[in-house]
């Protein structure tokens, strides 16, 4: 079927008939029962709008700010892993498409272009997503790496002790990490699984993640980097004042796209209890089953500063590589 997209949902039909299953399943695919995966989605079409009506809007501006730097929209490009899997040119023709876009870009640290290579590609702007691993001198060389390379902000993902359970995965055996390379680790810990069985993303990452990982590690990751820091994976008011607590730049309302543990409140339905929490003190980000403008919108309303897509971004790249990105973040606001 040739279909020329102007929506998400078929650049989503497009990315299905241009990867491999195992692929696709990988990027489409959510935790267990994927109750969480509808949910995040859903719960967007059940908030409904009380338009005013005969206001002025000859004239409308989308742009917005994030930690002080400029957006055309308040869309930004959420980390995921492995775009070589999807195109080629992987994460490279991701940040080139956040440039063009001028949104910023967050690099995952399971990327399979260096946080160097992103880099000198091009001027998006750019955070660097951290996992925190058993090894903390690889989290630390990595974190000092983005530093030096003009990162402006880290990430880090606290939603993720373990690789949550992905059933496609384990039933396709899933091979990622071996194919592609996640390029940052090279020479400084291997990626190769011993496992025959079930997904080897999953027995990778419990080799590497750090599970003790907990509040008072934001002190550790505060001594070795002066780049503010964000929390990702935030659902709850009471961890919301924690975060603002030990002194964090930004929050980022998310449940991993559904992957990690289901059962999870879908982010929109929690960001109202988190902003109020916050009280204006930091930006408070969202993402998860944002595809159109009416779902950034809603974000907005509730208080996010900005919103970011993470499968939108897989799937304009499965279709189209740079041009697919821009498209989808494009469609994104539509
Ligand atoms: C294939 C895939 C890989 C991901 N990899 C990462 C990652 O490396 N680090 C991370 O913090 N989040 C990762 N995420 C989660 C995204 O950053 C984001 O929270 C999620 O995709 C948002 O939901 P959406 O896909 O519905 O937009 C990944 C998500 C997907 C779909
Ligand atoms: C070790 C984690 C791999 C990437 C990821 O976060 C995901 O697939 O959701």
């Amino acid at each position: 079927m040739a279909i020329e997209p102007v929506n998400i949902n078929e650049f989503q039909e497009l990315a299905k008939q241009a990867l491999p299953k195992m692929y696709y399943d990988y990027y489409t695919g959510g935790a267990e029962d994927q109750y969480t995966l509808k949910e995040n989605v859903e719960a967007f079409s059940r908030i409904l709008f009380q338009p005013t009506t005969l206001l002025d809007v000859s004239r409308i501006n989308l742009s917005t700010t994030v930690l002080g730097y400029n957006l055309s929209s308040p869309i930004m490009l959420a980390p995921t892993g492995c775009h070589k899997l999807a195109h080629p040119e992987g994460e490279i023709a991701t940040a080139r498409a956040a440039a063009a876009c001028k949104t910023i870009m967050v690099l995952s640290c399971v990327s399979t272009c260096t946080v160097e290579e992103v880099a000198s590609s091009c001027d998006a702007i750019r955070f660097f997503q951290l996992y925190v691993y058993r090894r903390r001198d690889v989290s630390s060389q990595l974190v000092q790496r983005a530093e030096r390379c003009g990162y402006k902000a880290i990430v880090l993902t606290v939603d993720t002790p373990r690789v949550g359970r992905r059933e496609a995965d384990i039933k396709n055996k899933m091979i990622m990490p071996e194919i592609p390379e996640l390029k940052n680790f090279e020479g400084l810990m291997s990626t190769e699984v011993d496992s025959e069985k079930g997904s080897k993303l999953e027995a990778f990452a419990s080799e590497i993640l750090d599970p003790s990982l907990s509040w008072k590690d934001i002190g550790w990751l505060k001594s070795i980097t002066n780049l503010p820091i964000l929390i990702k994976g935030v659902l709850t008011a009471e961890d919301a004042v924690k975060a603002v607590d030990v002194g964090v730049a930004g929050i980022i309302v998310s449940n991993h796209g559904a992957r990690q543990l289901d059962y999870t409140p879908p982010t929109i339905s929690v960001l109202e209890e988190v902003v109020q929490a916050v009280g204006g003190k930091i930006p408070v980000l969202l993402d998860g089953g944002v595809r159109r403008g009416t779902d950034v919108f809603k974000a907005l309303a509730l208080g996010a500063q900005a919103v970011l897509i993470g499968r939108p971004v897989l799937y304009g790249l499965a279709a189209m590589g740079e041009n697919g990105v821009k498209a989808c973040h494009r469609d994104a606001q539509g």
